[in-house]
């Protein structure tokens, strides 16, 4: 039954990016506007290339994107200066609508990003890329500009160096399917549920509660499939992708970050008004708006705890907030 429903979205709902030409999709946009976002934390080594590919790929030879934002996440590196340099609007998320507060997070930056950018359509885009190519924006874009039906849009891809060419990452695997089997079997068919390149409405993404970490991915598919219907979310092939890797014990933070938003829509199922709802830090044992997640490594006196405090706050939804 959930592999009849799943295979049925998979059906309807997948597509590859080469399926629409570049002119058809400019045709397509008419006068709405596209924003690409790139939030980005310490990533001077590869945030000018993706900034500079996209700007004369998609801005200066053909009119898809209007504006290349890159949301620089407290990075200590030189990401503000080469992201500008490369020709990128650059916010520092801190600074922007200073009256709400920072929060440190993937999460968060993609939420500033909405008070700084003008695009009806969002295209998110992680800065860490190390193999990829600028047909990921139009390959995005396609199902959301030829189908007033679809909301968001998430890529998959073919991972170099994985195990097998279409398995997600370590959190992919380990925790974000698992759950998905156990709880959403409506987004089964989603195949890399995680990407970071995504597309959205910004109608649907400013109505959305977002989780300040790595869990905004997940939260916008239970969200949007809550509030909307699976089939407003669609999904595209984006052909081949590679990234940094973060550390195992990292991850468990992202891990962490992604059980506490499960947790919370757990307690008050989403929609549309329920979301709206939801007070910024959730009900239960997650409330406090942080976990101490206790790892352990070994130390000068044999091995040792190491408390690591991981932030599970969500932001209201952008419309929300005055
Ligand atoms: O506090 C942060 C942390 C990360 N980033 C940026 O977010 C992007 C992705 O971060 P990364 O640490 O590379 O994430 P991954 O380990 O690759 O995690 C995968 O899975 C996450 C959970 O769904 C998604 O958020 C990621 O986009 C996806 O690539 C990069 O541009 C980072 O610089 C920020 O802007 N702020
Ligand atoms: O997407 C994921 O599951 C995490 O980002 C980890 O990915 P990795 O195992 O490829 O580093």
């Amino acid at each position: 039954m959930v592999a009849d429903a799943a295979d049925g979205w998979f059906a309807r709902n997948t597509s590859h990016w080469d399926d629409w030409s570049l002119d058809e999709l400019v045709a397509a946009k008419g006068s709405q506007r596209v924003s690409l976002v790139v939030p980005a934390r310490n990533e001077a080594g590869t945030v000018g290339d993706v900034v500079t590919r996209v700007r004369e790929a998609l801005v200066d030879t053909v009119a898809l994107v209007d504006e290349v934002v890159v949301i620089d996440s407290d990075s200590t590196d030189a990401t503000y200066d080469v992201a500008s340099d490369a020709g990128a609007v650059v916010h520092r998320s801190a600074e922007v609508r200073p009256d709400l507060g920072s929060r440190p997070g993937k999460g968060e930056a993609m939420w500033k990003s909405l008070f700084v950018t003008s695009g009806d359509v969002l295209v998110f885009m992680d800065a860490d890329l190390t193999e990829w190519d600028t047909h990921f924006v139009p390959g995005l874009l396609g199902p959301l500009l030829t189908r007033p039906d679809v909301a968001l849009v998430k890529g998959f891809y073919e991972r170099p160096g994985a195990a097998g060419p279409y398995d997600g990452g370590r959190v992919t695997e380990l925790v974000a399917r698992p759950l998905i089997a156990l709880e959403h079997p409506e987004l089964a068919g989603l195949v890399q549920p995680l990407a970071g390149e995504w597309a959205v409405r910004r109608s649907l993404f400013e109505a959305l509660s977002v989780p300040v970490g790595y869990a905004v991915e997940l939260a916008a598919l239970i969200d949007t499939a809550a509030s909307l219907g699976v089939d407003a979310i669609a999904q595209v092939d984006l052909g081949r992708r590679d990234h940094s890797h973060q550390a195992l014990l990292d991850l468990g933070a992202m891990a962490t970050q992604i059980l506490a938003a499960m947790a919370s829509r757990r307690a008050t199922p989403a929609g549309f008004e329920t979301v709206a709802a939801r007070p910024p830090q959730p009900a239960g044992s997650v409330s406090r708006g942080e976990v101490v997640l206790r790892q352990y490594q070994p130390g000068p006196g044999g091995i040792t705890p190491v408390d690591r405090e991981v932030l599970t706050f969500e932001r209201p939804p952008a419309r929300s907030v005055a």
